[in-house]
């Protein structure tokens, strides 16, 4: 496909705004127009040009060719405020070295002790829910998300307080960050409006905090068995180690890419289960077999095939990273058109995932479209993890979590969206729906809902000590 690639421009620009109007107001409509196009297609984003890759060798030929096509970019620009020069923002020439560094941390003889926490965790976010309520589905597993990504970096406990005041900082700077990302006219961040402090302000929390309790962690010397003691522990070939400030930006990226991302996963899974109650029966089928109505664990996974195609589903139709940017390293050419040194390349999963031709009926919620492995999508065509050499380090943990959260979910309970309730997406970082009021009744049959697998013991000495891996 890449030698016959046809380049395209997009219309609908408006002067001084470009395509910003369109993106903003209807971001998935957008994307997945623009296949129409061209293979290549120019947009313009305020006074910034991008050219969006729509066709999937394309997107497989920039991901894996991370020297030429380089992070960087307005998203990035904006995201390196945040988590500085972590693993995901940092350019080609420090990643091998801190990819080598970090890879340790996701081992997979670590996912043991990671999911013991995610069973914990779907224990606790399970028992704040009752019988037959209403629940913005979207703030409990947004709660969840954050609340795993801080206690599987920091096993040390934070009081709820700090806790809430953390998770709202994060909240702060997200939604700032979006929307400097729909108008990036620096001068504008620097203006003292309301939003601009607050945003300043959440971020320099953030700082604090994270700077406190490496020094905690450096005075107690002690291995937690989390991400902060394994940055604190890494060294080098030279047996150097990471400094503070390096602590910090990795942190801020394991924080960010932690729960951002697996959060809208679990809600757009649970919305599409509600709209789809053929394949939501079929799923308490396969966890009535599986987890009687306990909380499922890690030994589990392999019997939740459904649960882990749910999943897959949900990641082809809402792929929570929705733009990624690049930036050329050097003057290249792609699909025939030329690129100078310094131009910005646009990537989302969800242009390509909504292709009727790679994808048929794209819009309909399909999880056996996974059934069969032999049918794996081509490269490129299935990429809500990225690829190439900066492919997300989180993916098994990602769905590890997933996977744990949705069967426990489904053990015993049955979401319905509320009458009239629809999808919204709103335009941060991630796509995220806006909110996901839903009914819960609690599931009687084939379940034996007194015996949690996770004793609750466990969970509340977990809690009160933090938790230690194996
Ligand atoms: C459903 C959940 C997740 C999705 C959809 C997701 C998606 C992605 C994508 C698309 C990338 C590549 C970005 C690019 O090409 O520019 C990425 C990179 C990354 N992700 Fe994830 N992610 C998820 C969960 C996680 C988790 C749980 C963590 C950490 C605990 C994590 C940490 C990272 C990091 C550090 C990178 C940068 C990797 C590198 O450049 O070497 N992600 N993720």
């Amino acid at each position: 496909m890449t030698d016959n690639a046809r380049f395209g421009s997009v219309p609908g620009a408006l002067p001084l705004l470009g395509h910003a109007v369109q993106l903003g107001r209807r971001p998935l409509d957008f994307l997945a127009s623009l296949p129409a196009h061209g293979d290549l297609v120019e947009i313009r984003l305020g006074p910034v040009s991008f050219h969006v890759l729509c066709d999937p060798d394309l997107v497989h030929q920039v991901l894996v060719d991370d020297r030429t096509y380089d992070k960087g970019g307005a998203i990035f620009d904006l995201v390196r405020t945040v988590a500085g020069n972590g693993l995901a923002t940092c350019p080609h020439d420090d990643h091998r070295q801190q990819r080598r560094l970090l890879q340790p941390a996701f081992h997979r003889n670590r996912l043991p002790g990671y999911a013991k926490v995610m069973s914990a965790e779907v224990a606790t976010m399970l028992d704040g829910w009752s019988a037959n309520r209403e629940l913005d589905v979207l703030v409990t597993v947004n709660e969840f998300a954050a609340s795993l990504a801080t206690r599987t970096l920091f096993a040390a406990e934070l009081d709820d307080a700090t806790f809430e005041e953390l998770r709202l900082c994060m909240h702060t700077v997200m939604t700032g960050m979006m929307r400097r990302m729909l108008l990036p006219w620096s001068f504008l961040n620097r203006l003292p409006t309301p939003a601009n402090r607050r945003f300043e302000q959440a971020r320099a929390r953030l700082r604090r905090y994270v700077v406190q309790l490496t020094a905690d962690y450096r005075r107690a010397g002690v291995d937690h068995g989390d991400l902060l003691s394994i940055l604190l522990a890494v060294r080098d070939e030279d047996g150097r180690g990471l400094t503070d400030a390096e602590i910090h930006d990795q942190v801020f990226t394991f924080y960010l890419g932690g729960s951002e991302t697996t959060a809208p996963s679990l809600a757009w899974s649970l919305y599409l289960l509600g709209r789809n109650p053929a394949v939501r029966r079929r799923l308490h089928d396969e966890v009535d077999a599986v987890l009687s109505g306990r909380v499922a664990e890690f030994h589990d996974i392999p019997r939740l095939d459904l649960t882990r195609r749910v999943i897959m589903e949900s990641l082809r139709l809402y792929p929570p990273g929705w733009l990624f940017t690049r930036v050329t390293t050097k003057d290249t050419e792609l699909a025939g058109r030329r690129l100078p040194a310094g131009s910005v390349v646009l990537y989302s999963p969800h242009i390509v995932q909504h292709r009727a031709d790679l994808f048929p009926e794209p819009e309909r919620f399909d999880p056996d479209r996974w059934l069969d492995d032999a049918h794996r999508p081509a490269r490129g065509v299935f990429t809500p993890f990225g690829a190439g050499a900066r492919k997300c380090i989180g993916e098994v943990f990602a769905l590890t979590e997933a996977t744990l959260a949705l069967a426990s979910i489904a053990a015993r309970w049955e979401l319905d969206p509320l009458p009239g309730a629809r999808e919204r997406l709103t335009p941060r970082l991630t796509s995220t729906p806006r909110s996901l009021p839903m009914s819960l009744r609690e599931r009687t049959s084939g379940a034996n809902r007194t015996d949690p697998t996770v004793p609750r013991d466990l969970i509340t000495r977990q809690r009160r000590q933090g938790i230690h891996h194996p």
